[in-house]
C-alpha cells in the first residue's frame, strides 16, 4: 500500500476561523497524527504573520499583508502545497471547517454546499464576528479545489439537546420564535470533546457523568453536561451573553442597551462594537491576556486585579447556577488557552466553594502539564480538572466520519 496511486484519502485538514485569525491543522486520521499545524493572526491588518509547522519540518514564518480570511487561506494552502501536502492531494479526503453558528437547523456535521453556504450566510446576523471569516473560508477553500468534499462542524451543534426551559428567553413568544431568537449556545465542539474526556479521566462512562464544563479562551462560555447532553450553556443567541470575554462584556442588563442609546446617543452599531469589542478584560483594563493580567495585579496594579476579580466572580456565579442546574456534579473541568495555562484563575474560581464539594490541591494546581489531569485533593466530593480542548481533532474525526459514510 505505498504506492501513489494506492494511498488511501485519510487527510483531513481542519480551518478554524476566528474574527482576525484562522488555526489549521492537517491530520492523518489512520493514527489521528497531525501533519501540520499553523496559525494566521492579524488578518485584515498590515502586520499579518503566517506560522506554519510541518510534523517533520522546520517552523516556517511569513510575514505579508492579509486582507481578508481568503488572502490567508491561498497563503496556507501555498505553505501545504511547499510540503507536499496542498489542496489538491489526492491523500486529502475533505476540509472541516468550523463554522460558529448553525442556527437551529445545524445539528450535525453537514457536507457544505450552496443550500448550505445560504443558510451559514443568513445566520450572519446573530454571529457578526465569526460567520462572514467562516463563509469565506469555506468560499476560497472551494475555489482552491472544487472537487474537495467541505464538511462544516458547527459550535452550536452539540447544544440543540438543552431543555426549552433553558433554551428559551422570558419574551414574547410569537416574537422571538418570528425572528429566531432564543439561545443557541457556543463553543459546543469543545464542550463535547471535554465532557467525554474528563468522564474518561475519572475512569466513569461519559452517559453517567456530570460535567461543567468552564471553556476559558478569548471567547469563554459554561456548559452544564449530564451524561453526554448539555443541559445548560452560558451564551446565548451570539456569543456575547454569559461569561466575561477577552473584549466582551458577557452578561449585563439589556436595558444598558436603551440607556447607552437614549443618554449618551449611541447608534446601535456603536453599542454592539462596545459590548463585542471593548468590553470585558479589555474594557475593564486595557488588557485581554490573562498573564498580562496576573503579573499586573500582582504589582499592585489596581484597574488589573478589579478585571481578574469581576472576571472570576462571574465565573464562580456559574459554578453555582449550574451546580443547582446539574443537581449532582462529578467534575468541574477547566479548558481553552485561560482554564489550561492560568492557576491563579483555577484557584480563585473554585476557593471557598468547600460547601459545593469542590476543592483544589494548589500544588497540583500550579504545576504546568499540557495532559488532561485531576488538580483536586481525594477527598474532594466533586473533581476538579483541567482538560486540554482539542476541538481541531474533534472536527477532523466528525468530518471523516461523514465523508467515509
Ligand atoms: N500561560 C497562560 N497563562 C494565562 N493565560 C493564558 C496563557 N496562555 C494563554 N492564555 C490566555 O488564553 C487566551 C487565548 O485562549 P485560546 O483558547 O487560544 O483562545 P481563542 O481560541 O479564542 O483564540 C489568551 O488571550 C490568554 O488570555
Ligand atoms: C464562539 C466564540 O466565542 O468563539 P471564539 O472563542 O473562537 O471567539
Ligand atoms: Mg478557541
Amino acid at each position: 500500500m505505498s504506492g501513489r496511486n494506492t494511498s488511501p484519502a485519510n487527510r483531513v485538514l481542519v480551518l478554524n476561523s476566528g474574527s482576525s485569525s484562522v488555526k489549521y491543522q492537517l491530520l492523518d486520521m489512520a493514527d489521528r497524527s497531525r501533519l501540520a499545524v499553523g496559525l494566521v493572526e492579524r488578518i485584515g491588518e498590515e502586520s499579518s504573520r503566517l506560522v506554519h509547522t510541518p510534523a517533520d519540518g522546520e517552523r516556517r514564518e511569513r510575514r505579508a499583508p492579509m486582507g481578508d480570511h481568503g488572502a490567508a487561506l491561498t497563503a496556507v494552502a501555498a505553505e501545504l502545497a511547499a510540503d507536499g501536502m496542498g489542496l489538491d492531494s489526492p491523500r486529502l479526503a475533505a476540509i472541516g471547517h468550523r463554522v460558529v453558528h448553525g442556527g437551529k437547523r445545524f445539528t450535525a456535521p453537514t457536507v457544505i454546499d450552496e443550500e448550505v453556504l445560504a443558510e451559514i450566510e443568513r445566520l450572519v446576523p446573530v454571529a457578526p464576528l465569526h460567520n462572514p471569516a467562516n463563509l469565506t473560508g469555506i468560499r476560497t477553500a472551494r475555489a482552491l479545489n472544487p472537487e474537495l468534499p467541505q464538511v462544516a462542524v458547527f459550535d452550536t451543534a452539540f447544544h440543540t439537546t438543552m431543555p426549552e426551559h433553558a433554551s428559551r428567553y422570558a419574551i414574547d413568544v410569537e416574537t422571538a420564535d418570528a425572528h429566531r431568537v432564543r439561545r443557541y449556545g457556543f463553543h459546543g465542539t469543545s464542550h463535547a470533546y471535554v465532557s467525554r474526556e474528563t468522564a474518561r479521566l475519572l475512569g466513569r462512562d461519559p452517559a453517567e457523568t456530570n460535567v461543567i464544563v468552564l471553556h476559558l479562551g478569548n471567547g469563554a462560555s459554561a456548559s452544564a453536561v449530564r451524561g453526554g447532553e448539555c443541559a445548560d450553556t452560558s451564551m446565548g443567541l451570539t456569543p456575547l451573553e454569559g461569561l466575561v470575554m477577552g473584549t466582551r462584556s458577557g452578561d449585563i442588563d439589556p436595558a444598558v442597551v436603551f440607556h447607552l442609546s437614549r443618554v449618551a446617543g449611541m447608534s446601535t452599531d456603536e453599542v454592539d462594537e462596545l459590548l463585542n469589542k471593548r468590553s470585558g478584560l479589555v474594557g475593564l483594563c486595557g488588557d485581554n491576556d490573562m498573564r498580562e493580567i496576573v503579573r499586573r495585579r500582582d504589582e499592585g496594579d489596581a484597574r488589573a486585579k478589579l478585571a481578574f476579580d469581576i472576571y472570576v466572580h462571574r465565573l464562580r456565579k456559574y459554578i453555582g447556577a449550574y451546580t443547582a442546574v446539574l443537581g449532582r456534579v462529578d467534575a468541574v473541568a477547566f479548558t481553552a488557552g485561560v482554564g489550561e495555562n492560568s492557576a491563579p484563575v483555577r484557584q480563585a474560581a473554585i476557593e471557598g466553594l468547600e460547601g459545593l464539594g469542590l476543592g483544589l490541591d494548589t500544588e497540583l494546581n500550579s504545576e504546568r502539564c499540557d495532559r488532561a489531569r485531576l488538580v483536586s485533593p481525594q477527598y474532594a466530593r466533586v473533581a476538579v480538572a483541567v482538560v486540554p480542548t482539542d476541538e481541531e481533532l474533534e472536527i477532523a474525526a466528525q468530518t471523516y466520519a461523514l465523508v467515509r459514510s
